[in-house]
């Protein structure tokens, strides 16, 4: 992606730069300074002046010619910023043609086509943002201008299939406040004083309606894929949406009907990595399983995700359904066939949230995720890794079949942490601190906070307690050489790989987080979670009878 000129250099996009801004003004007095010395040396050598003044001199012209080698690199660095700077309006002016060629086609047939109309055309990254947003907020324009290839068969369709753009808020004690999360510390005076914090509740409102609906669902499932064709239609008909869904899921529909042949899907992977620019939304209807597979897909930006629980906990997945095989489930007696062919829902339950989602302003979840390499031992640099891979749970080192102890040397931003000795390690985010996690001992943290978990798995010693490190470092957890065994690694439960002695995984706060629509706010899903999910202290109260103080 071409760079913005502000990143390239801060001046680049002001004509009137003066020499002294830019940097000229040094390499100038720094030639002038280097003929002086010049012109000095130059001058024949006043007799009886001794070698200290002739040493003296030579030592003056290195040094000149030193600074005019500092000089010409700056000019060189100049030289290649307004190179960039070119290529960039270059593809600016290209890029803008190309947005009017298509507006102007008249080949309008999407619905989509009519909805354009009443928005705004896409921000320019830098002033225009300014102008939707405001100076705080994020807007969502700024992602949208780096088209691709669509990989639609119809061309003209796919390049009107734009992305709704929508305006990120936070929230501060129930009033909303468009103040962005800047100026965190102040110190005015000597004074430390700490204002804006970075795990506000987030609310997302749309500017334009959301046009294009991605619907991921768990496999094998017949509740589920009763629902999903429920579902589609209504979006079809009702919110004349653009569908996606998984090859799988289209078969599916396409074996219960041919009505459903206008949702769209795709053929290879490779497509899969440009899902992100054309989607707005995603609603996922599974369990927890089923978002981090939504998030799986996504190894960028992810948009944002509205879980239907149809799973047994639901952590992760707020919107319930109602459908009458839960209420069955409860009857331990049924069979599951019974079970599972008693798929009535309650359609009006999922349009409602539908409904409140497509109106916004609806609180999200930004959800962080890791971001892990495998080095191997065998590379030749730190470059030379495996990945990225993205978790947003967790990322777990064990000792998989092997019957050894796992031994797990682990550095924090390259200080020594402690050798984990035991059935190994789990790196999690504060979403997977409720997942495996928490099997092993770690606390449960609220997910907006950012952290990194750091878990051991069942540690031959009495005193490893887990931590909980702050979510800007880098950790590597490395197989020592003289380890007996090789270790496992898995990226949400999946994926697993092989690490021998002498191999290492680095894994970082990733710069994607995971949007996930709240059904109340995310505190409330969270709490309403671990009562639920896990009946978090329950415990009956104490009778009101009985000693007490007086
Ligand atoms: N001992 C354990 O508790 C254990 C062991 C292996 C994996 N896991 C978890 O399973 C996850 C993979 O989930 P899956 O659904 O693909 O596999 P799965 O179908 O085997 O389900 C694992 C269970 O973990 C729950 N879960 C997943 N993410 C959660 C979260 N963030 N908070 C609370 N519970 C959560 C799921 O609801 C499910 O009940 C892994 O990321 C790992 O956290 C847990
Ligand atoms: N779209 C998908 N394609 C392939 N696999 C999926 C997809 N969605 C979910 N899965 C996998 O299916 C498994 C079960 O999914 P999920 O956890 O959503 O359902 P569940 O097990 O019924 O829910 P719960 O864990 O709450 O009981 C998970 O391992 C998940 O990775």
């Amino acid at each position: 992606m071409i760079q913005a000129p502000s990143e390239l250099d801060p001046n680049q996009g002001n004509a009137s730069v003066s020499p002294q801004e830019n940097g000229f003004a040094d390499a100038l007095s720094v030639l002038n300074s280097e003929k002086a010395v010049q012109e000095l040396t130059a001058q024949p050598p006043v007799q009886g002046i001794d070698d200290h003044l002739v040493e003296f001199s030579e030592a003056m012209r290195t040094v000149a010619k030193a600074l005019r080698r500092v000089s010409e690199g700056k000019a060189s660095a100049q030289a290649e910023a307004a190179e960039w700077k070119r290529k960039y309006e270059l593809e600016r002016a290209r890029n803008l043609q190309l947005e009017h060629k298509v507006l102007s086609s008249g080949e309008h047939n999407d619905e989509r086509a009519e909805n354009l109309a009443d928005q705004p055309l896409l921000c320019d990254a830098g002033e225009q943002s300014e102008r939707c947003c405001g100076k705080n907020g994020i807007c969502s324009h700024e992602v949208l201008r780096d088209g691709e290839p669509d990989f639609d068969s119809n061309a003209i369709q796919s390049k009107l299939m734009r992305k709704a753009s929508f305006k990120l808020s936070w929230c501060c004690k129930g009033e909303k406040s468009d103040q962005h999360k800047h100026d965190i510390v102040s110190f005015e005076k000597g004074n430390i004083t700490t204002a804006e914090r970075s795990s506000k509740q987030i609310s997302l409102k749309w500017e334009s309606a959301p046009q294009t609906l991605l619907i991921l669902t768990k496999p094998n499932s017949t509740s589920v894929q009763i629902l999903c064709a429920d579902m589609v239609r209504w979006l079809k008909e009702q919110k004349r949406l653009n569908i996606y869904v998984e090859p799988r899921v289209k078969l599916e529909l396409l074996t219960e009907s041919s009505y459903y042949s206008f949702v769209k899907t795709w053929q290879s992977d490779k497509e899969i990595l440009l899902l992100h620019m054309k989607v707005d939304l995603i609603v996922t209807l599974g369990g927890d399983g089923t978002v981090l597979w939504a998030a799986s897909m996504f190894k960028g930006p992810v948009p944002p995700i509205v879980p239907f629980s149809l799973g047994s906990l639901g952590f992760m997945t707020p919107f319930r359904i109602l459908n009458l095989s839960d209420w069955l489930s409860t009857f331990h007696n049924f069979s599951s066939d019974i079970q599972g062919a008693a798929c009535f829902f309650d359609s009006e339950h999922y349009r409602e949230c539908l409904d409140a989602i497509f109106r916004g302003p609806l609180s999200i979840t930004l959800r962080h995720r890791l971001q892990c390499h495998v080095i191997r031992e065998a590379a030749k640099n730190e470059f030379e890794t495996e990945g990225p891979m993205l978790v947003l749970n967790e990322v777990t080192i064990d000792r998989g079949i092997s019957s050894f102890l796992t031994n797990l040397e682990c550095y924090c931003d390259n200080s020594f942490v402690t050798c984990v000795q035991g059935d190994g390690l789990i790196l999690s985010t504060t979403s997977g601190s409720t997942a495996y996690s928490l099997a092993a001992g770690g606390s449960m943290v609220h997910p907006q906070v950012p952290g990194i978990l750091f878990t051991p798995i069942c540690p031959h010693s009495l005193s490893f307690r887990p931590l909980i490190l702050p979510e800007h470092v880098t950790l590597r957890v490395q197989v020592p050489f003289n380890s007996r065994g090789h270790a496992w690694v898995s990226f949400d439960g999946k994926d697993r790989k092989q690490l021998a002695p002498g191999d290492a995984l680095v894994c970082s706060m990733a710069p994607w987080p995971v949007p996930t629509a709240c059904q109340v706010d995310s505190t409330s899903d969270f709490l309403r979670s671990i009562h639920d999910g896990l009946h978090w202290n329950l415990r009956k109260t104490q009778s009101f009878d009985g000693p007490r103080d007086l």
